[in-house]
């Protein structure tokens, strides 16, 4: 399969924002990425349910909306009616994960879970045939532009042997300090899409960039 690539929204000011939206609808990003920041989950804050509307409108890709958030469960419905296709949550911030991923499911959007740098992919065991997506963070959550944690190789192939155990269809997405370097042994060990901000923005020709990773 191919791999995806959900380029992240960095959003620095108004002007970005649009257009880096306008600028995603003529790649071949297959998703827009917005990360939403509580302050509290992550130190960090980014913003909330209208500007994810306002991206929608705008929007000509599905969006893969990941919260950063604490009780994101008190929100899934908003962020669904904004516009979220994909809908992801932290298993840090959630007490009843199953609960929060049949949510996601009865609101029509795909449901993901995210885990932190630290947390396990043995805690899926349980969940994983229930799960469309799995987002690693190869990160800590919080910031763009940060340096890639190399033990998420290792974490990946534990995540694919458990989809592969348990007969799942669940998708493996990275998250955080994805680059032309490590693209190609990230979809080698199994990751189906990649996110990338900052190597996507900062560099000279994003559309070159996303076509780059989309060709890896
Ligand atoms: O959400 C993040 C951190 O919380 C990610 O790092 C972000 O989505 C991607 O940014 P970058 O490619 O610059 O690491």
């Amino acid at each position: 399969m191919p791999i995806q690539v959900a380029p992240s929204i960095l959003a620095a000011d108004f002007a970005n924002l649009q257009s880096e939206v306008e600028l995603l609808n003529k790649s071949q990003a297959d998703y827009i990425h917005v990360d939403i920041m509580d302050g509290i989950f992550v130190p960090n804050i980014s913003f909330g349910i209208p500007v994810t509307e306002a991206i929608y409108r705008h929007a000509q890709k599905p969006l893969d909306v990941h919260l950063m958030i604490t009780n994101p469960d008190l929100y899934l419905e908003a962020f669904r009616n904004a516009g979220a296709s994909v809908i992801s949550v932290h298993i840090e911030a959630c007490s009843h994960l199953n609960r929060s991923i049949q949510s996601i499911k009865s609101l029509g959007a795909k449901a993901g879970v995210t885990l932190n740098p630290h947390t396990s992919v043995t805690l899926l065991e349980d969940s994983i045939e229930s799960l469309d997506v799995v987002c690693l963070m190869s990160v800590n959550p919080g910031f763009g532009g940060q340096k890639f944690i190399e033990n998420t190789y290792s974490k990946i192939t534990r995540l694919k042997e458990l989809i592969l155990a348990k007969g799942a269809k669940t998708l493996i997405e990275v998250d955080g300090g994805v680059n032309l370097e490590n693209a190609p042994r990230l979809k080698e060990v199994g990751a189906d899409i990649l996110v990338a901000g900052s190597f996507v923005f900062n560099s000279v020709d994003p559309i070159q960039t996303i076509a780059e990773l989309k060709a890896i």
